[in-house]
C-alpha cells in the first residue's frame, strides 16, 4: 500500500517515537506573527496554571522578533492578556558573540520588542553571554550557560522544564547557530559555542540538538519565499540533520512548524 505523503511523514515520526509535526499556515508574514503571538500567550498561560511559572526559549531573525512585537501587542490589551510576566522564565536557544550593545544581539531585541515593555524580572531573564562579559572563549560562555541550566533544573537534571522553544529557520535549513555539516550537528552537549558560520556573525553559542529536542514543545516560525525549499526538504522522510539541521527538532510532546504562504508553499511535493 503507498501512503499519501503526510501519512508516510507520521508514520516515521511514530518508528521514531516522536510527535508527528503540526503544520500551520497563515497567509503572511503579518498574520503569521499574529497568530503566533496569540498561541505563545494561551501556551505559557496554560503552563502557568498548572506549574505557576512558564518558560520559554526565544529565537532571533525576523519573523521570531516580530512574534515578540505581537505579544507585547497584546500585554498593552489588558482584557486579552492571561501570561504574568514575572513568572515567566526566557531563555535563549543561540546568540551571536558580540558585545552586549551590538545590534545584533539577539538578546537586545527580545529586550526591545517584549521583555522591557512586559517588564520580565531581571532574575529570569537568562541571556547568553556577549563578548564583553568576562569570558576569554565562546566555549566557556557556552559552559556557563549549560551550567546556568543545569542549576535551574529539577533533580539534578541538566535542563528545566522548557514550555515552548521557538525557532527561526535559515535558507539552508539551520536553527539557532546550528548549520548544515558542522560539528554542532552532531555534538552532544546541551549548549555549545560555534565558529566559522556561513552566516554573519561568525561566532556564536547555541543550544545543541539535545537541550532543543528535550523541550516539551518546538515551534519552528518560518516566513518568505526563499526558505520554502528548505521548509519541503526538512518535512521530507529521509532528509538528516547533517544536511538541513530543522529537519533534526522536536518536542517531546508537540513540534509545530508555524508558516506563510510563502514558505510553505513547496510542501505538496513531500514525502
Ligand atoms: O542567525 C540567525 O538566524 C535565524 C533565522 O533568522 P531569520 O532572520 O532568517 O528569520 C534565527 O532563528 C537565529 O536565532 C539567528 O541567530
Amino acid at each position: 500500500m503507498t501512503l499519501p505523503p503526510g501519512d508516510r511523514i507520521a508514520a516515521r515520526r511514530a518508528e521514531e517515537g516522536r510527535p508527528v509535526p503540526d503544520v500551520v499556515v497563515e497567509p503572511d508574514a503579518d498574520r503569521l506573527a499574529r497568530a503566533v503571538a496569540t498561541a505563545l500567550v494561551a501556551r505559557l498561560a496554560a503552563a502557568q496554571a498548572v506549574h505557576g511559572t512558564a518558560s520559554v526559549v526565544l529565537t532571533g531573525g525576523g519573523i521570531g522578533t516580530a512574534v515578540l512585537e505581537r505579544v507585547a501587542d497584546l500585554v498593552r490589551e489588558p482584557a486579552r492578556e492571561r501570561v504574568d510576566w514575572t513568572a515567566v522564565d526566557v531563555w535563549w536557544g543561540d546568540e551571536r558573540w558580540v558585545p552586549a550593545d551590538d545590534d545584533e544581539r539577539n538578546e537586545l531585541g527580545a529586550r526591545r520588542a517584549l521583555l522591557d515593555p512586559a517588564g520580565v524580572p531581571a532574575e529570569r531573564v537568562h541571556a547568553m553571554p556577549a563578548s564583553d562579559a568576562g569570558f576569554a572563549e565562546p566555549e566557556d560562555a557556552a559552559a556557563w550557560y549549560a551550567e546556568q541550566l543545569a542549576a535551574a533544573a529539577p533533580d539534578g537534571g541538566s535542563l528545566p522544564r522548557i514550555d515552548v522553544l521557538l525557532l527561526g529557520m535559515g535558507p539552508e535549513g539551520h536553527v539557532a547557530s546550528i548549520f548544515p555539516g558542522t560539528p554542532a550537528v552532531s555534538d552532544e552537549r546541551t549548549v555549545v559555542a560555534v565558529r566559522d558560520c556561513p552566516k554573519p556573525p561568525p561566532t556564536r553559542v547555541s543550544l545543541g540538538f539535545p537541550a532543543i529536542n528535550a523541550a516539551e514543545e518546538v515551534w519552528l516560525l518560518v516566513s518568505g519565499s526563499a526558505k520554502a525549499p528548505a521548509v519541503a526538504r526538512a518535512l521530507t522522510a529521509g532528509t538528516t540533520p547533517d544536511e538541513l539541521p530543522a529537519a533534526g527538532v522536536h518536542g517531546r510532546r508537540a513540534t509545530r512548524w508555524l508558516l506563510d504562504a510563502e514558505a510553505a508553499a513547496e510542501l505538496d511535493g513531500r514525502s
